[in-house]
């Protein structure tokens, strides 16, 4: 519980209005307690003793997705915000280059809208987007903390078809929110607001194999000038993105197939899903045995797999000295609905029912990385995700009563 202050305090009814815009407030109703920020209503919960009011957190929970541009952020969330239900769409009405993706429970905040400087004063300044000179981590700091404490925010737009800065959207706690970009663990004061952390690791040969996909087939880029931008950016990468994947309770690297000898074309991929061990509410996914060292070639009566086939592994390991388990899959399904097989095999996947992850990957067949470990990773770690919602959600509904008892 953390004793909340407020700029006013003045008892409002139901239907009173709120004089000023700026001031967070409280309203009363009975013995009922509101908090109201820019006019809008939200969660936290107070209660009553002499001389104080103390306040839960809000109920956001907050989990940190981070990678470099064109490495499948957009198409992870999508996966994400599927196994919660409901469609994702920006705000309703509001500016139509919006970042932000709103459903039902999830909301997610694109880190980029923290840029401080516009494409123009990164030119003039010499910095990448990359940079943390290029990004005002104080805002989004102060931002990310207001709405995990149940508190709404004016969060500002980086318009990636002007390069511009727009004026900033209102932003109202979520009961989940996702902040994904190329920064969500740079910051120590954000990455401790962080209940879960993601790192998309993706290795140079398969996001420069991607980045040709799309700039190329679908903006008309040409092979040059995605190598130099590329290369541009990679010595900021190395040193301010990359370095975040150490504190990442879930890694999923990508990297090329290692059963085509020599192969350049990085369209087999070998996707490793690598779990931090100790993190609370989060058991990581295990093959058949939790914590023993296992292969696993599935291919045979009950998979189809065409060449060069599917290989997992599974097993304990050290990841920048922190005990993990890394769950491995090489190769792509031929059949997905096939994939039932390999699901009943895997243990903690933290699934509602028997086949829900096979379910979710064929409602998706269409989205990238359906046919392999990307895919079937995303939706995994969406599957944690959910259950560590539901998990903090159920201790935050036991505390008032623990704290009654006391
Ligand atoms: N799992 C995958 N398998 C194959 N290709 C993929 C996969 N994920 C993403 N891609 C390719 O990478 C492109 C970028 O994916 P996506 O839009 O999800 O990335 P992003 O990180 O959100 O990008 P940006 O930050 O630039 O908006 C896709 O159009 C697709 O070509
Ligand atoms: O890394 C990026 C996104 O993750 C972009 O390069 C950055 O946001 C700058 O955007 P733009 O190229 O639209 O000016």
């Amino acid at each position: 519980m953390a004793v909340c202050t407020f700029y006013t305090l003045q008892p409002l009814n139901s239907s009173s209005s709120i004089s000023s815009p700026t001031k967070t407030h409280i309203g009363f109703n009975q013995n009922q307690v509101f908090l109201y920020t820019n006019g809008a209503k939200t969660t936290s919960s107070c209660r009553f003793r002499t001389g104080e009011i103390t306040c839960s957190a809000g109920d956001t929970i907050v989990i940190g997705l981070a990678a470099d541009s064109g490495c499948g952020k957009s198409t992870f969330m999508r996966r994400l915000t599927s196994v919660f239900g409901g469609a994702a769409s920006p705000p309703k009405g509001g500016n139509p280059d919006s970042n932000t993706l709103i459903s039902d429970t999830t909301t997610v905040i694109c880190l980029d809208d923290y840029h401080s400087l516009d494409r123009t004063g990164r030119k003039e300044k010499g910095v990448t987007a990359l940079d943390p000179r290029a990004n005002d981590f104080d805002l989004m700091y102060e931002q990310v903390k207001a709405l995990k404490d149940g508190v709404a925010v004016q969060k500002p737009i980086y318009n990636h078809v002007s390069g511009l800065l727009d004026p900033p959207e209102l932003i109202k706690p979520p009961k989940i929110l996702v902040i994904e970009g190329l920064h969500p663990m740079y910051d120590e004061r954000v990455r401790d607001l962080l209940d879960f952390s993601i790192y998309l690791d993706i290795s140079n040969e398969v996001k420069f194999a991607w980045k040709i996909q799309r700039d190329m087939a679908e903006r008309g880029h040409s092979l040059e000038s995605i190598k130099a931008s590329i290369e541009a950016r990679k010595p900021d990468f190395d040193a301010y993105i990359d370095p975040q994947k150490q504190y990442a309770d879930a890694v999923i690297e990508v990297l090329p197939t290692r059963l085509i000898p020599d192969d350049d074309e990085g369209k087999v991929l070998r996707v490793k899903l690598i779990m931090k061990e100790g993190v609370k509410y989060f058991d990581p996914v295990y093959l058949f045995d939790e914590g023993s060292t296992i292969s696993w070639i599935p291919c045979g009566r009950k998979l189809t797999c065409s060449y060069p086939g599917i290989k997992f592994a599974y097993g304990p390991d050290a990841y920048f000295g922190h005990e993990v388990s890394v769950l491995e899959m090489d190769g792509q399904f031929d059949r997905l609905d096939e994939l039932i097989y390999v699901e009943s095999h895997l243990s903690n996947i933290s699934t509602k029912f028997y086949g829900e992850i096979t379910q979710q990957m064929l409602k998706h067949a269409n989205f990238p990385g359906s046919n392999n470990g990307t895919g079937l990773f995303q939706t995994i770690v969406g599957m944690k995700i959910r259950d560590l919602f539901e998990q903090i959600a159920a201790n935050k509904a036991l505390a008032p009563l623990e704290a009654t008892k006391a």
